[in-house]
């Protein structure tokens, strides 16, 4: 894959870069407030490919306009163009697969799992209160600072409900009536939750496969063995809704804010309400026309409303990797 000139953004300072992603490298930068930021640069391949270009757009807006304490901060972009860019909270431990392979085990101590969970519920519950969905939750996507808390990032694949059914995910955590071809939905984003629960706190995915039409048997057929068998320390509440999350019908599933709850309770706290500023507004604004208010302020929307990502298609062949997306 070829890279452009490491290009110069006027005002930031590139130091190194912390790693490569499928659509964008990325660059410890020092920004115009002397911040250390993560800046990601779009490949030349992305800026070339239409469908490449509009998911890096789309993560560029989305990342600037939410906000929320579990969710990585978006400080400065442009999302379409050779300009493009996108800048970030640098999180110095990378992301949470990057740490999970440090550790021998593969398996945190359970509280800190059910901290790292129960943000990252929470930051789904709010993206589903907004009338979103992820469609990318897996731990490539979640950052852990140095306090042990967890934001969920990378919004390319994120969209609104509102805008249309859409059919993307990884894998290993992509929900059954996925691989059916239907949208993705809150449901499904619970599912992709459920999917982290045992990875997190059993230290293992419920489900393997070497292709894609492993995993999608395994998940389309398969039933897990609850949480408390696999980790006794895991509570019989969220042991269930754990395995309620993997529920093969997503009517069945709880919701991402039921979850969050019983992890609190789990950690021995009382779970509050989240209280969001624009409760009660539309799920998604008409891009330029609204702008949503978010838990810390207005956030300005900054770019046209991208157009809807095509259906994923299973592998040809050769080097299958399930964390990719499907394009
Ligand atoms: N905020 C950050 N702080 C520290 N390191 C980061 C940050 N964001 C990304 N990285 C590093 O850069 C790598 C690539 O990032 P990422 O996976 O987001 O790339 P992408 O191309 O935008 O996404 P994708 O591969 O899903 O299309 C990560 O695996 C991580 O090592």
């Amino acid at each position: 894959m070829t890279e452009p000139a490491k290009r110069a953004i006027p005002g930031y300072t590139l130091h190194r870069t912390l790693g490569r992603g499928n659509t964008s490298l990325v660059w410890l930068a020092t920004d115009p407030q002397g911040r250390d930021v993560a800046l990601k640069l779009p490949h030349e391949e992305t800026l070339r490919a239409q469908e490449a270009a509009e998911r890096f757009g789309n993560e560029v807006r989305l990342t600037l306009k939410f906000r929320h304490p579990h969710m990585v901060e978006g400080y400065a972009g442009q999302a379409f163009g050779p300009e493009a860019f996108l800048t970030i909270r640098y999180y110095p431990d990378g992301a949470l697969n990057e740490q999970l392979a440090r550790i021998s085990s593969r398996r945190l101590p359970p509280a800190a799992a059910m901290r790292l969970l129960a943000d990252v519920a929470s930051a789904l519950a709010y993206l589903h209160h907004l009338g979103a969905v992820h469609q990318d939750l897996k731990t490539h996507n979640i950052y852990v600072d140095e306090t042990g808390r967890a934001a969920l990032g990378d919004l390319g694949n994120t969209y609104f409900v509102a805008q249309g059914g859409q059919v993307s995910g990884s894998p290993y955590y992509m929900a059954p009536e996925i691989y059916h071809g239907e949208s993705s939905s809150a449901a499904s984003d619970v599912y992709s939750l459920g999917i982290l629960m045992y990875e997190l706190l059993a230290g293992e995915r419920p489900y393997q496969g070497h292709t894609y039409e492993e995993l999608m048997v395994a998940h389309m057929t398969r039933f897990p063995a609850p949480l408390t068998h696999l980790n006794p320390a895991v509570s019989r509440p969220v042991s269930r809704l754990a395995g309620l999350a993997l529920a093969k019908r997503p009517g069945e599933r709880p919701s991402a804010d039921a979850i969050r709850r019983a992890l609190l309770r789990d950690l021995g706290e009382t779970p509050q309400d989240e209280v969001y500023e624009n409760s009660g507004a539309p799920a998604e604004p008409e891009m330029g026309k609204t702008t949503p208010v978010g838990r810390h302020g207005p956030v300005q929307s900054r770019t046209p409303r991208p157009e809807p990502e095509a259906r994923p298609e299973p592998p040809k062949g050769g080097g299958w990797n399930p964390f990719k997306r499907r394009k």
